[in-house]
């Protein structure tokens, strides 16, 4: 993907977009309630679609040596994204571990920056488990990195099979967390095992 600070979002075009939405719904775009609505959806658009051309990477910025190789596991971060087949929120857990090599480590907060920046763009589950983990995996080298993502698709929910409270869970794992003994590991602490 181009990564460019000139991408920005369009609001212009979305505000159009969202006013021709409303006509095709039947809707009049010009009622006093409506007024300001293609304006706020392009604000909106704007804040949840950030993450849609930055570099992953850039939220790994602190790096720290420590003596430590044994796991480090940040679990139940909260997290919002966009399904994009129906650009309806998909939304839950992700729960991210590595596997430090010689000792590099980086700043617990990042790990939550990686999936919130991750989360935001249009896509599906598995795409963002596998992006998580290939960043957190080229960007601190580590050993090992299993990446679990709990989520409930509105998609699923609220419209079509309609299935509330199905929950989709996705993994990815790299390195040494390919095995399945050292995946179990992590399901355990993470009471999935
Ligand atoms: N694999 C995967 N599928 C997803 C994700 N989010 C939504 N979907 C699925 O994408 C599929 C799109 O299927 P289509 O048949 O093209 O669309 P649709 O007619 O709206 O499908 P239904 O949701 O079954 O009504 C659906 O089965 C969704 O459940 C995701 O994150 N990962
Ligand atoms: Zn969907």
């Amino acid at each position: 993907m181009n990564i460019t600070a000139a991408h920005s979002v369009d609001r212009q075009k979305i505000e159009a977009a969202v006013r021709m939405i409303l006509e095709a719904i039947g809707e009049d775009p010009t009622r006093e309630g409506l007024l300001e609505t293609p304006a706020r959806v392009a604000r909106m658009y704007e804040e949840i679609f950030s993450g849609l051309h930055r570099d992953p990477a850039e939220t790994l910025s602190a790096r720290f040596h420590v003596d430590h190789n044994e796991v480090v596991l940040v679990k139940d971060i909260p997290f919002y994204s966009a399904c994009e087949h129906h650009l309806l929120p998909f939304f839950g857990a992700a729960h991210v571990a590595y596997l430090p090599r010689h000792g590099v480590v980086t700043g617990l907060s990042k790990l939550a920056r990686l999936v919130d920046l991750v989360a935001k763009r249009p896509q599906i589950q598995e795409r963002m488990t596998n992006i998580v983990a290939d960043t957190l995996e080229q960007e601190l080298d580590a050993e090992g990195v299993m990446v679990v993502i709990e989520a409930e698709h509105l998609c699923m929910t609220m419209r079509g099979i309609k299935k509330p409270g199905s929950k989709t869970v996705t993994i990815a794992s790299r390195g040494t967390y390919e095995e399945s003994s050292r995946q179990m590991e992590i399901l355990r602490l993470l009471n999935l095992g």
